[in-house]
Protein backbone atom coordinates (compact mmCIF):
# COMPACT_ATOMS: atom_id res chain seq x y z
CA UNK A 1 0.00 0.00 0.00
CA UNK A 2 1.23 3.64 -0.79
CA UNK A 3 1.46 5.51 1.90
CA UNK A 4 -0.34 9.14 2.63
CA UNK A 5 2.28 10.64 4.63
CA UNK A 6 4.77 11.24 2.13
CA UNK A 7 5.49 14.87 2.80
CA UNK A 8 7.54 16.38 -0.04
CA UNK A 9 8.49 16.12 -3.40
CA UNK A 10 7.31 13.56 -5.88
CA UNK A 11 6.24 9.89 -5.14
CA UNK A 12 8.96 7.73 -3.83
CA UNK A 13 10.46 5.51 -7.22
CA UNK A 14 9.23 2.13 -7.23
CA UNK A 15 13.07 0.58 -6.54
CA UNK A 16 12.77 2.46 -3.24
CA UNK A 17 9.68 0.58 -1.79
CA UNK A 18 10.72 -1.74 0.94
CA UNK A 19 7.93 -4.13 2.37
CA UNK A 20 9.73 -7.19 3.26
CA UNK A 21 12.82 -6.92 5.61
CA UNK A 22 16.07 -7.13 3.46
CA UNK A 23 18.26 -9.94 4.18
CA UNK A 24 21.49 -9.82 4.92
CA UNK A 25 24.96 -10.63 2.54
CA UNK A 26 26.33 -13.23 5.01
CA UNK A 27 24.96 -14.33 8.26
CA UNK A 28 28.60 -14.59 9.49
CA UNK A 29 28.45 -11.26 10.06
CA UNK A 30 24.80 -9.65 10.26
CA UNK A 31 23.68 -6.91 12.46
CA UNK A 32 20.65 -8.46 13.00
CA UNK A 33 19.14 -11.94 11.63
CA UNK A 34 15.25 -11.60 12.02
CA UNK A 35 13.67 -11.64 8.53
CA UNK A 36 10.44 -9.19 9.10
CA UNK A 37 10.42 -5.90 10.92
CA UNK A 38 9.84 -6.02 14.54
CA UNK A 39 6.52 -6.66 15.83
CA UNK A 40 5.88 -3.38 17.42
CA UNK A 41 7.09 -1.47 14.14
CA UNK A 42 4.64 -3.52 12.17
CA UNK A 43 2.18 -2.35 14.09
CA UNK A 44 3.08 1.27 14.29
CA UNK A 45 3.21 1.33 10.78
CA UNK A 46 -0.01 -0.34 9.97
CA UNK A 47 -1.65 2.43 11.76
CA UNK A 48 0.60 5.05 10.79
CA UNK A 49 1.82 5.49 14.22
CA UNK A 50 5.37 6.18 13.29
CA UNK A 51 5.75 9.65 14.40
CA UNK A 52 8.22 12.83 13.20
CA UNK A 53 10.03 8.86 11.28
CA UNK A 54 8.53 10.15 8.11
CA UNK A 55 10.05 13.66 8.52
CA UNK A 56 13.27 13.59 9.60
CA UNK A 57 16.82 12.45 7.61
CA UNK A 58 18.63 9.75 9.19
CA UNK A 59 22.71 10.62 8.39
CA UNK A 60 24.84 7.84 6.88
CA UNK A 61 28.62 8.55 6.96
CA UNK A 62 30.57 6.72 4.50
CA UNK A 63 34.11 6.43 5.35
CA UNK A 64 37.45 4.88 3.95
CA UNK A 65 41.28 5.04 2.34
CA UNK A 66 41.33 7.67 -1.08
CA UNK A 67 40.40 5.53 -4.26
CA UNK A 68 38.49 2.36 -2.47
CA UNK A 69 35.23 3.20 -4.64
CA UNK A 70 32.99 5.32 -1.53
CA UNK A 71 32.45 7.97 -4.59
CA UNK A 72 31.58 4.84 -6.60
CA UNK A 73 29.04 3.13 -4.35
CA UNK A 74 26.82 6.53 -3.44
CA UNK A 75 26.58 7.41 -7.42
CA UNK A 76 25.76 3.62 -8.65
CA UNK A 77 23.09 3.92 -5.60
CA UNK A 78 21.73 7.37 -6.25
CA UNK A 79 22.08 8.39 -9.69
CA UNK A 80 22.97 4.22 -11.31
CA UNK A 81 26.05 5.93 -12.79
CA UNK A 82 29.50 4.42 -13.02
CA UNK A 83 32.54 6.69 -13.99
CA UNK A 84 36.04 4.44 -14.60
CA UNK A 85 38.22 8.06 -14.31
CA UNK A 86 38.92 8.95 -10.55
CA UNK A 87 37.88 12.33 -9.52
CA UNK A 88 39.23 13.07 -5.38
CA UNK A 89 35.91 13.85 -3.21
CA UNK A 90 36.98 17.41 -1.75
CA UNK A 91 36.20 17.46 1.67
CA UNK A 92 32.85 15.89 1.88
CA UNK A 93 29.51 15.76 -0.51
CA UNK A 94 25.93 14.25 0.34
CA UNK A 95 22.98 13.15 -1.38
CA UNK A 96 19.86 12.47 -0.08
CA UNK A 97 17.71 9.42 -1.01
CA UNK A 98 13.90 8.83 -0.23
CA UNK A 99 12.52 5.37 0.45
CA UNK A 100 9.09 4.07 1.07
CA UNK A 101 9.65 1.58 4.30
CA UNK A 102 6.66 -0.83 5.34
CA UNK A 103 4.12 2.05 3.96
CA UNK A 104 6.08 4.77 5.49
CA UNK A 105 8.11 7.23 3.86
CA UNK A 106 11.75 7.74 4.92
CA UNK A 107 14.90 9.04 3.91
CA UNK A 108 18.44 8.51 4.14
CA UNK A 109 21.15 11.52 3.91
CA UNK A 110 24.22 9.69 2.61
CA UNK A 111 27.36 11.57 3.16
CA UNK A 112 30.88 10.62 0.97
CA UNK A 113 33.63 11.97 2.66
CA UNK A 114 37.30 12.22 1.24
CA UNK A 115 39.51 9.75 1.75
CA UNK A 116 43.14 11.51 0.96
CA UNK A 117 44.73 12.33 4.27
CA UNK A 118 44.69 16.65 3.94
CA UNK A 119 40.97 16.65 3.38
CA UNK A 120 40.41 14.52 6.86
CA UNK A 121 40.00 17.51 9.11
CA UNK A 122 37.16 18.77 6.86
CA UNK A 123 35.61 15.33 6.17
CA UNK A 124 35.36 14.56 9.98
CA UNK A 125 33.61 17.68 11.25
CA UNK A 126 30.26 16.00 9.45
CA UNK A 127 30.83 12.63 11.17
CA UNK A 128 28.71 13.63 14.28
CA UNK A 129 25.19 12.74 14.27
CA UNK A 130 25.42 9.70 12.30
CA UNK A 131 22.97 6.92 12.78
CA UNK A 132 24.94 4.70 10.12
CA UNK A 133 28.49 4.44 9.81
CA UNK A 134 29.27 2.95 6.56
CA UNK A 135 33.98 1.82 6.65
CA UNK A 136 34.58 0.98 2.97
CA UNK A 137 37.96 -1.10 1.75
CA UNK A 138 38.93 -1.98 -1.52
CA UNK A 139 39.09 -6.05 -1.90
CA UNK A 140 41.98 -5.94 -3.93
CA UNK A 141 43.98 -3.80 -1.40
CA UNK A 142 44.57 -5.56 2.08
CA UNK A 143 45.91 -2.87 2.94
CA UNK A 144 42.96 -0.42 2.92
CA UNK A 145 40.85 -3.25 5.05
CA UNK A 146 43.78 -2.94 7.52
CA UNK A 147 42.79 0.75 8.04
CA UNK A 148 39.18 0.46 8.29
CA UNK A 149 39.71 0.02 12.60
CA UNK A 150 41.28 4.14 12.57
CA UNK A 151 38.47 5.28 10.01
CA UNK A 152 35.92 3.63 12.32
CA UNK A 153 37.68 5.05 15.30
CA UNK A 154 37.61 8.54 14.12
CA UNK A 155 33.79 8.45 13.02
CA UNK A 156 32.30 6.79 16.27
CA UNK A 157 34.70 9.12 18.25
CA UNK A 158 31.87 12.11 16.99
CA UNK A 159 29.06 9.92 18.16
CA UNK A 160 27.63 8.83 20.96
CA UNK A 161 28.17 4.95 22.22
CA UNK A 162 25.83 2.17 20.91
CA UNK A 163 23.93 4.85 18.70
CA UNK A 164 24.94 4.31 15.25
CA UNK A 165 24.74 0.95 12.92
CA UNK A 166 28.11 -0.04 11.71
CA UNK A 167 28.76 -1.72 8.11
CA UNK A 168 32.18 -2.76 6.56
CA UNK A 169 31.83 -2.93 2.77
CA UNK A 170 34.52 -4.28 0.69
CA UNK A 171 33.78 -2.74 -2.67
CA UNK A 172 35.49 -3.64 -6.64
CA UNK A 173 33.91 -6.95 -6.47
CA UNK A 174 34.27 -7.19 -10.42
CA UNK A 175 38.39 -7.02 -10.12
CA UNK A 176 38.42 -10.80 -8.13
CA UNK A 177 37.73 -13.97 -8.98
CA UNK A 178 35.66 -16.19 -6.70
CA UNK A 179 38.60 -18.39 -4.84
CA UNK A 180 40.19 -14.08 -4.32
CA UNK A 181 37.41 -12.77 -3.29
CA UNK A 182 36.22 -15.78 -0.67
CA UNK A 183 39.62 -15.33 1.22
CA UNK A 184 39.16 -11.79 1.12
CA UNK A 185 36.35 -12.09 2.33
CA UNK A 186 36.97 -14.12 5.26
CA UNK A 187 39.39 -11.67 6.39
CA UNK A 188 37.10 -9.10 6.42
CA UNK A 189 34.51 -10.94 8.28
CA UNK A 190 36.49 -11.64 11.15
CA UNK A 191 37.40 -7.96 11.62
CA UNK A 192 33.49 -7.08 10.94
CA UNK A 193 32.53 -9.14 14.05
CA UNK A 194 35.25 -7.42 16.14
CA UNK A 195 33.92 -3.86 14.65
CA UNK A 196 30.15 -5.75 15.23
CA UNK A 197 29.78 -4.44 11.89
CA UNK A 198 27.61 -6.31 9.36
CA UNK A 199 29.14 -7.35 5.95
CA UNK A 200 28.71 -6.64 2.31
CA UNK A 201 31.32 -7.32 -0.91
CA UNK A 202 29.63 -4.37 -3.68
CA UNK A 203 30.69 -3.82 -7.13
CA UNK A 204 29.59 -0.27 -8.28
CA UNK A 205 30.93 -1.02 -11.22
CA UNK A 206 28.21 -4.10 -12.06
CA UNK A 207 25.97 -2.73 -9.14
CA UNK A 208 25.95 -5.90 -7.96
CA UNK A 209 24.47 -6.18 -4.01
CA UNK A 210 24.39 -2.17 -4.15
CA UNK A 211 20.30 -1.92 -4.20
CA UNK A 212 19.85 -4.62 -2.04
CA UNK A 213 23.02 -3.37 0.69
CA UNK A 214 21.77 -0.20 0.78
CA UNK A 215 18.32 -0.95 0.97
CA UNK A 216 19.06 -3.09 4.47
CA UNK A 217 20.86 0.03 5.45
CA UNK A 218 17.57 1.73 5.09
CA UNK A 219 15.73 -0.68 6.76
CA UNK A 220 17.70 -1.28 9.89
CA UNK A 221 17.61 2.41 10.26
CA UNK A 222 14.12 2.56 9.43
CA UNK A 223 13.16 0.04 12.57
CA UNK A 224 15.52 1.64 15.25
CA UNK A 225 14.57 5.32 14.31
CA UNK A 226 10.71 3.68 14.92
CA UNK A 227 11.37 1.98 18.18
CA UNK A 228 13.32 5.34 18.92
CA UNK A 229 10.40 7.31 18.51
CA UNK A 230 7.80 5.25 20.09
CA UNK A 231 10.08 4.99 23.11
CA UNK A 232 10.58 8.10 23.25
CA UNK A 233 6.64 8.75 23.19
CA UNK A 234 5.95 6.69 26.06
CA UNK A 235 8.97 7.91 28.57
CA UNK A 236 6.85 11.22 27.89
CA UNK A 237 3.76 9.58 29.50
CA UNK A 238 2.98 11.94 32.92
CA UNK A 239 4.95 10.22 35.53
CA UNK A 240 1.75 9.04 37.60
CA UNK A 241 0.56 7.22 34.77
CA UNK A 242 4.10 5.32 34.11
CA UNK A 243 4.11 4.16 37.91
CA UNK A 244 0.22 2.85 37.66
CA UNK A 245 0.58 1.69 33.73
CA UNK A 246 4.07 0.13 33.20
CA UNK A 247 4.77 0.73 29.29
CA UNK A 248 3.47 -2.22 27.52
CA UNK A 249 6.05 -4.70 25.96
CA UNK A 250 4.30 -4.85 22.54
CA UNK A 251 1.69 -2.28 21.26
CA UNK A 252 -1.45 -4.09 21.32
CA UNK A 253 -4.52 -1.66 20.80
CA UNK A 254 -3.83 1.99 22.23
CA UNK A 255 -1.19 1.72 24.99
CA UNK A 256 -2.83 2.03 28.51
CA UNK A 257 -2.04 5.72 28.95
CA UNK A 258 -3.96 6.43 26.35
CA UNK A 259 -6.85 5.01 28.28
CA UNK A 260 -6.01 6.68 31.14
CA UNK A 261 -6.17 10.26 29.56
CA UNK A 262 -9.52 9.14 27.66
CA UNK A 263 -10.70 8.08 30.99
CA UNK A 264 -9.64 11.44 32.41
CA UNK A 265 -10.46 13.97 29.65
CA UNK A 266 -14.21 11.40 30.43
CA UNK A 267 -13.29 12.85 34.35
CA UNK A 268 -13.46 9.29 35.57
CA UNK A 269 -9.90 9.37 36.66
CA UNK A 270 -9.65 10.32 40.73
N1 LIG B 1 36.42 -2.01 -11.33
C1 LIG B 1 35.90 -1.21 -10.42
N2 LIG B 1 36.40 0.02 -10.21
C2 LIG B 1 35.83 0.81 -9.28
C3 LIG B 1 34.72 0.38 -8.51
N3 LIG B 1 34.39 1.38 -7.68
C4 LIG B 1 35.24 2.37 -7.91
N4 LIG B 1 36.10 2.05 -8.90
C5 LIG B 1 37.16 2.91 -9.43
O1 LIG B 1 38.05 3.25 -8.37
C6 LIG B 1 38.50 4.60 -8.50
C7 LIG B 1 38.23 5.36 -7.24
O2 LIG B 1 36.84 5.47 -7.04
P1 LIG B 1 36.17 6.63 -6.17
O3 LIG B 1 34.76 6.25 -5.99
O4 LIG B 1 36.43 7.96 -6.74
O5 LIG B 1 36.98 6.50 -4.80
P2 LIG B 1 36.78 7.29 -3.45
O6 LIG B 1 36.84 6.30 -2.36
O7 LIG B 1 35.56 8.12 -3.50
O8 LIG B 1 38.07 8.21 -3.38
P3 LIG B 1 38.27 9.59 -2.54
O9 LIG B 1 37.15 10.51 -2.93
O10 LIG B 1 39.60 10.14 -2.94
O11 LIG B 1 38.25 9.25 -1.09
C8 LIG B 1 37.78 5.17 -9.72
O12 LIG B 1 38.65 5.12 -10.83
C9 LIG B 1 36.60 4.23 -9.94
O13 LIG B 1 36.20 4.13 -11.30
C10 LIG B 1 34.21 -0.94 -8.75
O14 LIG B 1 33.25 -1.41 -8.13
N5 LIG B 1 34.84 -1.69 -9.70
MG1 LIG C 1 35.26 10.11 -3.42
Amino acid sequence: MRSSLVPLGPPVSQDRVITSFPKCYTPAACLQLREHFHGQVSIACQRRSTGTVGLRLSKVVVVGDLYVGKTSLIRRFCRNVFDRNYKATIGVDFEIERFEVAGIPYSLQIWDTAGQEKFKCIASAYYRGAQVIITTFDLTDLQTLDHTRQWLEDALQENEPGTCFLFLVGTKKDLLSGVACEQAEVEAVRLANEMEAEYWSVSAKTGENVKAFFSRVAALAFERSVLQDLERRSSAWPQEWRDIHPRPRTVRGPPAWVAVSRACIRGLCP
